[in-house]
């Protein structure tokens, strides 16, 4: 997080040593491609495009605010994550990023599995057609509903989070006369460095079974007794948004070395580990995520030099991104409405969208970049705050920005890497209509998921 002060910013000191912005960027019509999905271009006249089109034609077309989803970067990204991993691993997209039926085709189609966390996105898979077994089902409060609809469908894993979950889904299995596929999620007790809302893996927090103290250990042992269940791997999932890979590193060898114990206790080699998601992503310039090829590389490299170490077999590693897939794709698209200079601070600029269509700012104090996309401009740099429509002071979407000082009611602007845990986490605060989701490839967008519209409201309003 750069907390670099700017002379050409706001007069006051207290706002200078506070604020979360860096300098302003030398050029404000400049792209930078590591926040901006991969066809994302300015042209010679300075309207930006995306898959080949104007974000102008598709303000005209689609409305605002909408969501944009650079499709060719998304099958990209998959394809990445595929290459990196090899055939001997398996990816599972995260749906709760974000999720629909185009999305579970595109990654049926582009070889990668998915993970679940609910009955909605269970059905939503299943009905785009993706093969239950390349499916898993998670959740630390699964109800017995969502696990017999798991179960019948026939997912591939059912990733254990409790001491009484491992007996619910063994008895559910047994009723339904099917052995189901398990892992069980451990946490590792790594200290992830991430916002604290969005870290898994220290012990005091609602997720999965601690390493420590050995309930892991009598987590295994139990669900290698009962019949219903076929117990194939360990799962550690440490957060969300993380650069260093260390975390990563330190809970594939905790997760091994649990393995190494399975072993000696059971004489059982379990086949499977799963190190979940959490990679993180530029939001702004400052930003330096890691490739997947590289923590693909790094993470195999520990699994198979530990593995050696104990003399196991190296499991099967499998590895579930979400932020890592879709974040980059997509970017929210606002009209700017209002405009308050505040003396001696900064230009709140009010964009007809809002905390109900990104709500990760309010919630994690997160940071994002904006930039002005329907023309260019050679005004000087201006510090604002971009802030939505509803009723609440809270209600930002960027907290510390530049855009051109000639910023006008009516101007577009966009927000880039909206792509992940954004639509996914909308709301109707305020009754706010959730904005569509705009897939954009070869010079046309197609809806993917539509604007809810003032029906869809009154329609849930049944009194
Ligand atoms: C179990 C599990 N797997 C995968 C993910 C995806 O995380 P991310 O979107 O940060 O890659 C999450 C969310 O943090 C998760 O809880
Ligand atoms: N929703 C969070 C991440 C939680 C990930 C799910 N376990 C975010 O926007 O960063």
């Amino acid at each position: 997080m750069s907390r670099s002060a700017h002379p050409a910013g706001p007069r006051h000191a207290d706002v200078l040593t506070e604020g979360h912005y860096s300098a302003p960027p030398t050029d404000l019509n400049a792209l930078d491609p590591k926040v901006w999905s991969r066809t994302v271009t300015r042209t010679p006249d300075g309207q930006v495009t995306v898959g080949g089109i104007e974000v102008a034609r598709l303000a005209e077309e689609f409305g605002t605010p909408a969501y944009f989803l650079d499709e060719a970067d998304f099958r990209a990204r998959c394809q990445a994550w595929r290459d990196a991993f090899g055939p001997d691993a398996d990816v599972f997209y995260a749906g709760k990023a974000f999720l629909s039926r185009a999305v579970v085709r595109w990654l049926h189609e582009e070889g990668l599995n998915l993970d679940v966390c609910s009955a909605g996105e269970l059905t939503t898979a299943l009905d785009a057609g993706m093969p239950a077994e390349r499916i898993a089902l998670h959740g630390n409060n699964k109800t017995p509903e969502e696990i017999e609809r798991a179960v019948a469908a026939g997912v591939g894993h059912i990733v254990l989070d409790s001491f009484q979950e491992i007996v619910r889904v063994a008895h559910i299995a047994d009723r339904l006369g099917k052995r189901q596929r398990v892992q069980i999620r451990v946490t590792v007790g790594v200290e992830a460095h991430t916002h604290e809302f969005i870290a898994t893996a220290h012990e005091d927090q609602k997720f999965g079974i601690a390493l420590a103290g050995g309930e892991a250990a009598e987590a295994v042992r139990r669900a290698l007794k009962l019949d219903g269940l076929e117990l194939v791997g360990i799962h550690s999932h440490i957060g969300s948004q993380i650069f260093d890979t260390a975390g990563f590193e330190v809970a594939a060898r905790r997760v091994v070395a649990l393995l190494a114990e399975i072993r000696d206790e059971h004489g059982v080699e379990l086949p499977e580990i799963d190190l979940g998601g959490g990679l993180g992503i530029a939001y702004t310039s400052d930003d330096d995520p890691a490739e997947p090829h590289d923590i693909a590389n790094s993470l195999r490299e520990i699994v198979t030099r530990e593995c050696a170490a104990s003399k196991l077999r190296t499991p099967r590693i499998s590895v579930e991104p979400g932020r890592a897939i879709v974040g980059p794709t997509a970017f929210t698209l606002y009209e700017v409405g209002t405009i308050k200079p505040l003396e001696g601070l900064r230009t709140y600029v009010s964009v007809d969208g809002g905390m109900s269509d990104n709500i990760r700012t309010a919630l994690y104090d997160a940071e994002y970049s904006v930039a002005l996309v329907s023309r260019s401009s050679d005004a000087e740099p201006m510090l604002v705050r971009v802030v939505g429509k509803h009723c609440e002071s809270g209600d930002i979407v960027v907290r510390d920005a530049f855009l051109p000082a000639d910023l006008a009611p009516g101007d577009l602007i966009a927000v880039p890497a909206t792509g992940a845990y954004c639509r996914s986490m909308a709301s109707n605060y305020n009754h706010a209509l959730r904005p569509p989701v705009v897939a954009v490839k070869d010079g046309a967008g197609r809806v993917i998921v539509r604007r809810e519209t003032e029906e869809d409201l009154l329609r849930l309003d049944v009194g």
